[in-house]
């Protein structure tokens, strides 16, 4: 017997998004009022989208979506538009008896709010099943993972189901929903509607991938994990909140509308401002993630830190406002220090301003009762900032026990001594907080200023199926 196969009508397309840093603007950054310094990551999440080929005749609304470097993190949906314009709902489909449906939030609610958006474009009988694989850069995890046999692939195998991945921080769901939503729109959509390389297109990412990542965690953000995921390294003020909450449900009445109207911009503004003039990263100098091993999570410090300011408004916003300067000034220094030869540079004023940041940093942490730099991080920090060549380092982001970053010279030399001093850093003894951590990793991450981009396929041809 002969079997024929349908040509695919589409051909398959890559995209790639960063990780993210949140340098300086931590908390701050949750009201528009004020800014998040935000640097892309060099660790980035690939997606590729590729047509299922069918034997002729069979019709199946299907998308497979596979995560290879995990174990069983394979999920199928099936996909039918639903009644009174409310957009394309997914179904995931259990893929064989014996293994239990495991979902995964983040690629459900960005594949049905990218077709949805699809389909106020397209027929939804345009939409063919397709197949898509997702590949992590491997710092994403600390789980130690293996290269194929054989391959000349980066990225590795880690041999573990995707919940037990140990995740370092670098904000995989944003790098995931944004490279996600990017590949799916570049697979269906003819160029003329969605293209990744221009301006329009990058808006059009930037507002679907927010609506998708919000409603995936259930709560708003800040957002700047997927503005740096779309736009690479920018100085970030984030959209107003209540822009998300008149979208409703998908499968509601009229929810593609909606949808269609938030992400083009046509009835309500998205008022998020992203500048990336106003950050760069001086030639010579570089970021350094720093992963620490430390069994506590401190959840509830956003809520924490909140209640704390609403509380106390007028010390908190003193602190606030002076953060806010301080962070402007660290900004201002950077961008003076890349038009700047290395050998004319004076490090000393990036210095004081990353110093006298961390000191206020510390009193929002005191005030607030909330680690955000702990006594264990200072000690970190401090001891990396007496290592020739080391400008300083912050707690990124929320701060807590788990992660640093460092400034550095761009040199071997400067990695190797901050290697040697870590090293050796075990604290076996609880700090007055009752908290231990253990080894100190150096993570082989530094700042990208590029965010979402196209990828050539053949970069997977090892991985997909
Ligand atoms: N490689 C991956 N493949 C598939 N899904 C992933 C991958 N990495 C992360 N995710 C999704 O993102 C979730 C982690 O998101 P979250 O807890 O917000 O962490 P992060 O701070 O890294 O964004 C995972 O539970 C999973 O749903
Ligand atoms: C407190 C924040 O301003 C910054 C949190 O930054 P992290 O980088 O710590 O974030 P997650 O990876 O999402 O945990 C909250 C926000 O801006 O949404």
């Amino acid at each position: 017997m002969t079997s024929s196969t349908t040509t695919p009508l589409f051909e398959a397309k890559a995209a790639s998004a960063p990780g993210k840093v949140l340098l300086a603007g931590g908390y701050l950054v949750l009201d528009r009022g004020y800014n998040g310094l935000v640097f892309g990551l060099n660790a980035r999440i690939h997606v590729c989208v590729e047509p299922i080929r069918m034997k002729s005749g069979v019709t199946l609304s299907e998308i497979i979506v596979r995560s290879p470097q995990f174990k069983s993190a394979n999920w199928e949906y099936g996909y039918r538009l639903t009644e009174g314009d409310g957009g394309v709902s997914v179904t995931q489909l259990q893929a064989s008896h014996d293994i239990p449906i495991s979902r995964n939030p983040f690629v459900e609610t960005a594949l049905s709010y990218a077709l949805t958006y699809i389909t106020t474009h397209l027929p939804h009988s345009t939409i063919s099943p397709s197949s898509i694989t997702i590949l992590a850069a491997s710092p994403y995890y600390s789980n130690p993972g293996k290269p194929l046999p054989n391959s000349t692939s980066d990225f590795l195998n880690f041999d573990v189901p995707l919940n037990q991945a140990h995740k370092t921080g670098l904000g995989s769901s944003a790098a995931l929903v944004t490279s996600f939503t990017a590949a799916v729109l570049s697979y269906y959509l003819p160029k003329s509607i969605f293209d990744l390389e221009t301006e329009a297109g990058r808006q059009i990412l930037h507002n679907l991938a927010q609506a998708s990542h919000c409603a995936a965690q259930g709560k708003v953000g800040s957002g700047f994990d997927i503005a740096s995921a779309v736009y690479g390294s920018c100085l970030y003020r984030r959209f107003s909140p209540a822009l998300l909450s008149a979208t409703g449900e998908p499968a509601s009445p009229g929810f593609a509308a909606r949808l269609k109207s938030l992400v083009e911009n046509s009835e309500k503004q998205w008022d998020t401002e992203i500048t990336k003039s106003a950050i760069e990263m001086p030639q010579g100098l570089r970021l350094l993630m720093c992963d620490v091993d430390c069994g506590s999570q401190t959840p509830g410090m956003v809520k924490q830190v909140l209640a704390w300011r609403k509380e106390n408004q007028v010390e908190a916003d003193k602190l606030w406002n002076e953060l806010q300067s301080g962070n402007e000034e660290f900004a201002r220094e950077l961008t003076a220090l890349a038009g700047q030869e290395p050998v004319a540079r004076d490090y000393t004023t990036v210095r004081d301003v990353i110093v006298k940041n961390r000191t206020l940093i510390r009193q929002m942490s005191t005030a607030s009762n909330v680690p955000i730099e702990p006594p264990q991080q200072t000690a970190l920090i401090d001891a990396a900032s007496k290592v020739p060549g080391v400008i300083g380092g912050m707690v990124p982001g929320a701060g807590g026990y788990d992660a640093f970053v460092l400034l550095i010279e761009d040199k071997v030399e400067v990695i190797d001594a901050l290697k040697k001093l870590y090293g050796g850093w075990k604290v076996d003894d609880e700090g007055d907080d009752g908290v231990k951590i253990g080894k100190v990793g150096v993570l082989g991450v530094r700042e990208d200023m590029v965010g979402a981009r196209r990828e050539e396929t053949a970069l997977y041809k090892e991985w997909t199926v």
